[in-house]
């Protein structure tokens, strides 16, 4: 029922280049920063505890490693135990338990809050993911990156000719790229391309100047909304061709707020397109490109014209749309089609998703309900069988407007 935009025309295959080889994760002993930080310890116990749940034990653990270094484990272990934190104090939360809210805050605290994870994220970045995801945006943004390249070029040109006395000196600008990237870790990423894009940086926490603190939820919308129809056309030129939500969605504890965050991201995109931007032509990589072995590696790549702006990149863990009980890429895909959306691009390595989905606005939304297709997406189990995880997305239906 997924929406997926069709190949109109196909061109040569780019050729491949050298495969590389997956190296032994490397000892992270020396040049590394410390992942963790003096903080206060909770005497409060946790009383809510499962079988399988080592909260305690993996939260004594990372106090005790306030140490120059973590080994892979420990870092996936203190990114594990935050996200299991979080979600249970989102569950406190909503129940307004008010003990239990200052015992799960305290553990958090004591296992270094939001610096800690957020540190061990980036590392977990470098080591086991081969760098970090925004080169995979940039891999399939790479023509509309090109064509920018292009057009400034060849103003340039126009204007620099020696014979042309009437030439406006500003007519090389093109138009940026404009990227909102949410849940940045770095200012220093892939992202960043000379006279082509403009990236805004936001997190909940700021771990440095160029990364605004500010929770995407509260961030104000591109211009004031004066259409009940649809929002983002107003946004204008203030919006953002693309808006990145790397590992953002997963890190939202509750099922409910993810859909949400989802729905927010319609509201931020730039719909006119009629100042001085090149065409927007792209290339589009077959469907679900399976990658076992490297986060990174390249692909041969069938060339297929398509226009990919404005669009959503999506990067999830692999193990959230592949073995959870309440979603699988499809029904991601029914959701996003439901908001607008329409997939271009996919990849799945062993350890994470990638998706690209331009943003068609409410004319793609009315097209899908007029079809019978699903605007409300319920926590139902999909999946049945154990060994499965319980990552899931809730949609109301109410699309906001
Ligand atoms: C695992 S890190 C991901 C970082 C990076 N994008 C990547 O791909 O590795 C998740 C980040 O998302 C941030 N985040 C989560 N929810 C957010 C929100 N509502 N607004 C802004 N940032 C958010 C967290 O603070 C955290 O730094």
């Amino acid at each position: 029922m997924a929406r997926v935009q069709q190949p109109t025309s196909t061109a040569k295959s780019k050729s491949k280049p050298t495969r590389r080889l997956k190296s032994k994760p490397r000892s992270l002993r020396s040049g590394r920063p410390p992942l963790l930080f003096p903080s206060p310890t909770s005497n409060i116990d946790i009383s809510r505890r499962t079988t399988k749940d080592t909260l305690k034990a993996t939260t004594t653990k990372a106090k005790s490693s306030a140490r120059p270094t973590l080994s892979s484990k420990h870092t996936r272990t203190l990114i594990n135990t935050h996200h299991l934190l979080q979600k249970r104090l989102a569950t406190a939360r909503a129940q307004g338990d008010t003990l239990q809210i200052q015992a799960l805050e305290a553990q958090l605290a004591a296992q270094g809050g939001l610096k800690a994870y957020q540190l061990a994220s980036r590392t977990g970045q470098s080591r086991d993911r081969g760098g970090d995801s925004s080169r995979q945006l940039v891999r399939w943004l790479e023509a509309e990156v090109s064509a920018r390249r292009e057009a400034i070029r060849a103003r340039g040109q126009r204007v620099h000719r020696p014979d042309n006395a009437n030439a406006d000196p500003n007519a090389h600008a093109v138009a940026l790229l404009r990227i909102l990237e949410v849940g940045a870790l770095s200012t220093d990423n892939a992202l960043n391309i000379l006279e082509v894009t403009a990236v805004r940086r936001i997190d909940l926490r700021s771990s440095g100047p160029g990364i605004e603190e500010v929770d995407f939820m509260d961030l104000d919308l591109p211009a004031t909304c004066s259409s009940a129809d649809d929002h983002a056309a107003d946004a204008g030129d203030a919006g953002y061709d693309v808006l990145s939500l790397s590992l953002v969605l997963n890190y939202v504890p509750d099922a409910k707020a993810r859909g949400e965050m989802l729905k927010r991201t319609t509201l931020f995109f730039r719909r006119s397109r009629n100042h001085s931007s090149p065409p927007t032509s792209l290339p589009l990589a077959p469907h679900d490109e399976h990658d076992e072995h490297d986060e990174h590696d390249e692909h041969d790549e069938q060339i297929t014209e398509i226009r990919l702006l404005p669009c959503l990149f999506l990067v999830l863990p692999a193990p959230c749309l592949e073995n959870s009980r309440y979603l699988t890429s499809e029904q991601l895909a029914a959701m996003l089609s439901s908001l607008g959306y329409c997939l271009v691009r996919a990849k799945t390595t062993r350890k994470l998703h990638y998706s690209l989905w331009r943003y068609d606005g409410s004319a793609a939304r009315d097209e899908w309900v007029r079809k019978g297709g699903q605007t409300v997406f319920k926590k139902k189990e999909i999946n049945p069988g154990g060994g499965r995880n319980n990552f899931c997305i809730v949609l109301d239906g109410d699309d906001g407007s």
